[in-house]
């Protein structure tokens, strides 16, 4: 993905844009503060004010009608400024035959100017700056680092929101609605209920993937806690929790699970996974694969039967210690990278069960290299192509150093050669795995042992080869091969 041009953000090659955002940060908070700073009465300095700007903009390269017809958030102060002449106290003076209140109207005057002043340093700053780039800049300006993570989730929220609306447009004008952008702000304004309900899903994606990588709600500061290391450590080496180490990698017996709409999507899945072994999970649409994964880091809950990973029972007590040992790649990599750079992204579930420090960074490292990253570490995720998203959300995993890595479709939407780069990256990690896939190429390559489930059971469980060869048991299940593939 390119830079490329947001609502508020055009980009660019001009001085202004090449500026460090830091700069450009505490240049604008400098101006804000001037402008709200000078008198009311000192209408030459808001002249000045203006003139700056534009200058601003003139090396920007943008043209003014970009600013204008983003200022329209303006609406709202320029309808109070309008109302106050005639709606301030003290005496009154005659205009045009209409009594209007001095007061009133300097008052008006002042949150007009002021108002559409800060307005435009905002939009300056925004258009000159890229959203990632402006979190990198508060955080090179040491903001203290819940504020900038505030700061990042509201980003991502209202990129959500923009992705969202955008596409509700595009297929919208695929069904053949009216392009013309006042017809499509009705139809939006119309449908802002969906958008609501779309968004929020999308963030609750968001959210499971910050659960499943140890968030408790609180952000971790990179200060150094013992505590936190102490905890990761006595997990390394085993002695917290009830490990067992010749216990199954994973096992369930009996798992049934409804959703609270009532509608049941596992009817007791038994399945037995030894360290090491790779398992491709497959199964037709709706089969339940995604509802028993978010089972095994304990995402989903309170259904019935038994979850054990390494010994330790899937448990409320239990779940930030299964959550480092079950790490979850979820299908859509947009879903798990939320913050400014790749080695943050690396850095956030590992920070999370308490590592700090050079351990950290080491960690990160580890895990950007081994996913063949490491050159992109400070890079936005979000100007990363598909494959390499993917890969960093592998890593963002890894990071935590998981015993069972689950994956969720990790070859969907790869172009070739991605997909295959990824296939090789899978196959150097040397860890138990369970992969989600419809891909069953894929799951032939990965995974020498093979499980279907569908309506909620598991209906076969075996080597990967031989279940693929059954072409009847595919078809009763509605996999097949693709075309042209063929089982030598
Ligand atoms: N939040 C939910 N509320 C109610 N029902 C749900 C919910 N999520 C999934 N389901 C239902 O549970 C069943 C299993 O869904 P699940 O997503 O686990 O299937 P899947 O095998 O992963 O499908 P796919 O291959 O299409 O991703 C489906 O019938 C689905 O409609």
């Amino acid at each position: 993905m390119s830079a490329g041009h947001g609502f508020l953000h055009r980009a660019g090659d001009s001085p202004v844009h090449r500026l460090a955002p830091q700069v450009k940060i505490a240049a604008a908070v400098l101006a804000v503060l001037c402008v709200v700073a000078t008198p009311r009465e000192a209408f030459w300095a808001f002249g000045v004010y203006l003139l700056a700007i534009t200058s601003v903009w003139f090396v920007a390269r943008i043209p003014v009608g970009w600013f204008a017809s983003r200022a329209l958030i303006e609406v709202p102060f320029v309808i109070l400024a309008l109302v106050l002449p005639f709606a301030g106290h003290g005496e009154r003076v005659d205009l045009l035959g209409i009594p209007v209140s001095p007061e009133g109207t300097l008052a008006g005057w002042n949150i007009l100017a002021k108002g559409t002043l800060g307005v435009l340093v905002s939009l300056t700053l925004a258009a000159t700056t890229a959203p990632q780039d402006l979190l990198l800049g508060l955080q090179r300006l040491r903001m203290p680092s819940v504020m900038v993570t505030i700061a990042t989730l509201m980003l991502r929220y209202a990129e959500v929101v923009v992705a969202e609306a955008k596409r509700m447009r595009v297929a919208r004008i695929s069904r053949g609605d009216d392009p013309r952008f006042l017809w499509q702000l009705g139809a939006t304004a119309r449908g802002v209920g969906s958008l609501f309900i779309r968004s929020y899903e999308r963030g609750e994606r968001v959210h499971l993937a910050m659960v499943s990588r140890g968030w408790t709600g609180r952000m971790p500061d990179g200060r150094v806690d013992g505590r936190g290391s102490a905890a990761v450590e006595a997990v390394e080496s085993g002695q917290s929790g009830q490990a067992v180490p010749t216990a199954p990698a994973l096992l369930v017996a009996k798992l049934a699970f409804a959703y609270p709409d009532g509608h049941q999507a596992l009817f007791g899945v038994d399945l037995r996974v030894e360290p090491g072994e790779r398992v491709a999970l497959l199964g037709p649409n709706g089969a339940g694969k995604t509802t028993f994964v978010l089972h095994l880091n304990g995402v989903l809950g309170g259904g019935s039967g038994l979850i054990e990973v390494a010994g330790l029972p899937v448990a409320k007590e239990h779940l930030r210690e299964i959550r480092r040992r079950v790490g979850v790649v979820f299908q859509d990599a947009d879903d798990q990278l939320f913050l400014p750079t790749a080695r943050q992204d690396v850095a956030f579930g590992p920070a999370n069960f308490g590592l700090r420090g050079a351990e950290l960074d080491a960690r990160v490292a580890q895990a950007l290299e081994a996913v063949g990253m490491a050159e992109v570490a400070d890079r936005s995720p979000l100007h990363l192509s598909g494959g390499q998203r993917r890969r960093v959300a592998l890593a963002t995993v890894l990071a935590c150093d998981p015993e069972i890595l689950v994956l969720d479709e990790p070859s969907a939407n790869l172009e070739p050669v991605a997909r295959r780069e990824l296939a090789e990256v899978l196959l150097g990690l040397d860890r138990t795995m369970l992969m989600v896939t419809h891909d069953l190429p894929y799951a032939l390559q990965l995974c020498p042992r093979s499980v279907l489930i569908d309506g909620g059971v598991v209906v076969a469980d075996g080597p990967t080869r031989e279940i693929l060869a059954d072409t009847e048991l595919l078809a009763r299940h509605r996999l097949e091969l693709p075309f042209g593939f063929r089982l030598d």
